[in-house]
C-alpha cells in the first residue's frame, strides 16, 4: 500500500505546493509529483526572474524623474547575477526539503492521469483515496506561423533566463510577457526592439486607457510596436532571424520572442477519464471538477486567472476542501469556496508606468448586466505625486455599481502604483459603501489622495 495516498497533487509550482500544505495540515497524507522544479514556472521562469530584471528599470525611471539624481548606465551583470540569485540557481532544494518537511512525499518525475484516482509517474502508479488535484501549470505558446517553432523562438524561459541579451529582437504579441519582458530587455540592451502585436492595442484585459497609457511609455523609450500586423513567416539563418509581415515588410533581429498567451493541460493524460486534452480543466468554486468528484484543478490548469496569487488563493481553499470531505467535516464554509475571481482579479503589470486593476473594466461591468458609473481622475495633480516625481503621468478610473453604490472596478496607472492596489482590492471585495469609504482618509501628501479626488469627482 506504499503507493496509496490521501491525496496525490500533480505538479509542485506555487500553486500546486499550497495544496500539498493545506491538505496536509487538514491531517491528510499527500504525495506531490513535480516533472521539473518544485517552486514551478513563476519561480524559475515567470514572475520572480521577469520581476528580478524589471526592477532597476523601474528605479532607473524614478530616478531619472527626480531633479538632482543622475541615472547612471545599468550594470546589466550585476543585474543578471541578481536573477540568478533571485531564482536561486534554478535550484529547487530549499522547496523540496519544505516539502518533505510538511511532511509530504516528493516524487520527481512526470505525472499522468491513468483512470479514475491513479497516477501514473514513469511507469509508478499511485492512488488517491480521496482526491487528484492538477496543478500542472501552462506553457508558452506557440502560434502556427510557418517556419517560426523551426526558428528556435523564446519563449518566457529564455528571455527570463537571458544571458547574452541580443542587440535586436522581435517580440510577437502585445500582452503582459511582451510588454514587461519588451521593457526589461530593451532596457538591458535590446536596442532595436519591435512588438508586433496582430490587435490594435496592447494589454487587451485592460481598460483602455492604461494600454495607451503604457503603449506610448513603450514607443517613447523607443520600441517600435507594429499595431494591426501579424507575423506570416520566420526562417533562421545563420544567427539572424528573419520575419515577414502582414504589411509587406522584413524584419531582421538576432532574437523572436513568443509571448502569445498560454497552453493548458497538455499530455497530463486527460483523455484517460474522458476529458479533452490541452484544455483547462472546468472547475466549481470548490476547484472540483464538474466532471469527476475525486478530480480537483487549481492555478493555471483551470484557467480562472492565470496569475500567482490566484492560483495560492484558490489552492488554499481546495486543500482546505479537500480536507473537509475527507474528514467528513463542513466543506462550504465561506472561506472555502473561490469569490475572488469573480469580481475580478487584482494584477500589476510591472512596465514603467506600473498598471495596478481589479474587478471589473467598465465595459467588463455592463457586459454583467450591470449599471455603472464611472470616474477618472489624472493623478498628476496630486501633491503626493507631484511631489514623488517631476512630470509624474498617472490616472486612475473607479467604476461603481449605481445600484449598490459600490465599488465594481478601479484601475491606477502611474509609477509605483503596484502597492495602492490592496486598498481597492478590499474596498472591492467587501463592497465597501462609498458613503463609508468617504470616511477612510488618506494621508497627505500621498499617492493615496487619488482615492479623495475620485468620491469627489464621484460627487460626494
Ligand atoms: C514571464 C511571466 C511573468 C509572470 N509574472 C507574473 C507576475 O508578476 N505575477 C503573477 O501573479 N503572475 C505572473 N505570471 C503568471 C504565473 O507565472 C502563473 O500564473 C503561475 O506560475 C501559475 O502557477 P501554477 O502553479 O499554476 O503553474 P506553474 O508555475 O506553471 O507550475 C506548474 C508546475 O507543474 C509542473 N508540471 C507540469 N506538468 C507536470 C506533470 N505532467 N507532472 C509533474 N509536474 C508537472 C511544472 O514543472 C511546474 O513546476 C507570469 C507568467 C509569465 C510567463
Ligand atoms: N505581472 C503579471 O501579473 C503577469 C506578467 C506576465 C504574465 N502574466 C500572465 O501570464 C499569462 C500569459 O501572458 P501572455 O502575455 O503570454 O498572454 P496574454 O494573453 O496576456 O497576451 C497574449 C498576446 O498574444 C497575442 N496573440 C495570441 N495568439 C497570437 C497569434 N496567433 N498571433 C499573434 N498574436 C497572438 C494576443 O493578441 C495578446 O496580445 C497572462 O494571463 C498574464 O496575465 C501576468
Amino acid at each position: 500500500m506504499a503507493d496509496v495516498f490521501d491525496v496525490i497533487v500533480m505538479g509542485a509550482g506555487p500553486v500546486g505546493e499550497n495544496v500539498v500544505d493545506r491538505a496536509v495540515r487538514g491531517g491528510l497524507s499527500v504525495a506531490v509529483i513535480e516533472a521539473e522544479l518544485a517552486g514551478g514556472e513563476c519561480s524559475y521562469w515567470a514572475c520572480v526572474p521577469s520581476k528580478a530584471l524589471l526592477r532597476p528599470v523601474d528605479l532607473a525611471g524614478e530616478v531619472e524623474r527626480a531633479p538632482g539624481l543622475t541615472v547612471g548606465p545599468i550594470d546589466v551583470p550585476a543585474v543578471l547575477a541578481r536573477r540568478d540569485w533571485a531564482v536561486n540557481d534554478y535550484s529547487d532544494n530549499g522547496q523540496a526539503r519544505w516539502l518533505e518537511s510538511l511532511p509530504s512525499t516528493y516524487i520527481r518525475g512526470r505525472a499522468r492521469l491513468a483512470g479514475e484516482r491513479k497516477v501514473d509517474v514513469g511507469g509508478r502508479v499511485l492512488t488517491a483515496r480521496h482526491a487528484v488535484v492538477v496543478a500542472t501549470g501552462s506553457l508558452a505558446a506557440i502560434p502556427p506561423i510557418p517556419g517560426l517553432a523551426e526558428s528556435k523562438p523564446w519563449t518566457n524561459r529564455e528571455a527570463t533566463g537571458v544571458k547574452k541579451v541580443p542587440g535586436r529582437l522581435i517580440v510577437l504579441g502585445g500582452g503582459v510577457v511582451a510588454c514587461e519582458m519588451s521593457q526589461a530587455l530593451h532596457a538591458l540592451g535590446a536596442t532595436e526592439t519591435t512588438m508586433v502585436v496582430r490587435g490594435h492595442r496592447v494589454l487587451e484585459r485592460c481598460d483602455g486607457f492604461a494600454a495607451t497609457m503604457v503603449a506610448d511609455a513603450l514607443v517613447a523609450r523607443g520600441i517600435d510596436i507594429r499595431f494591426g500586423t501579424q507575423i506570416e513567416r520566420v526562417e533562421r539563418t545563420g544567427g539572424e532571424v528573419v520575419a515577414q509581415l502582414s504589411d509587406g515588410t522584413t524584419l531582421t533581429a538576432d532574437e523572436i520572442l513568443v509571448a502569445a498567451g498560454r497552453t493548458i493541460g497538455a499530455d497530463i493524460g486527460l483523455e484517460t477519464v474522458g476529458l479533452p486534452d490541452a484544455r483547462p480543466i472546468e472547475v466549481d468554486d470548490s476547484m472540483r471538477s464538474v466532471a469527476h468528484d475525486w478530480l480537483y484543478a487549481v492555478g493555471d490548469a483551470n484557467g480562472r486567472a492565470l496569475l500567482t496569487h490566484m492560483g495560492k488563493y484558490q489552492a488554499r481553499l481546495c486543500g482546505d476542501v479537500i480536507a473537509a470531505r475527507a474528514n467528513r467535516r463542513p466543506d462550504d464554509l465561506p472561506s472555502m469556496r473561490d469569490q475572488g475571481d469573480h469580481h475580478g482579479p487584482p494584477q500589476v503589470i510591472f512596465t514603467d508606468p506600473q498598471v495596478a486593476t481589479v474587478g471589473l473594466t467598465e465595459q467588463m461591468a455592463r457586459e454583467r448586466g450591470l449599471n455603472v458609473r464611472s470616474v477618472e481622475y489624472d493623478m498628476s495633480g496630486i501633491t503626493g505625486a507631484y511631489l514623488a516625481a517631476e512630470n509624474y503621468i498617472g490616472r486612475a478610473k473607479a467604476v461603481v455599481d449605481e445600484d449598490r453604490k459600490v465599488l465594481v472596478g478601479m484601475t491606477f496607472v502611474g509609477p509605483a502604483v503596484a502597492d495602492m492596489l490592496h486598498s481597492a482590492t478590499i474596498a472591492i471585495t467587501a463592497e465597501v459603501p462609498l458613503d463609508k469609504l468617504w470616511h477612510a482618509v488618506p494621508s497627505f501628501p500621498t499617492v493615496s489622495e487619488v482615492w479623495l479626488r475620485l468620491l469627489e469627482a464621484y460627487g460626494l
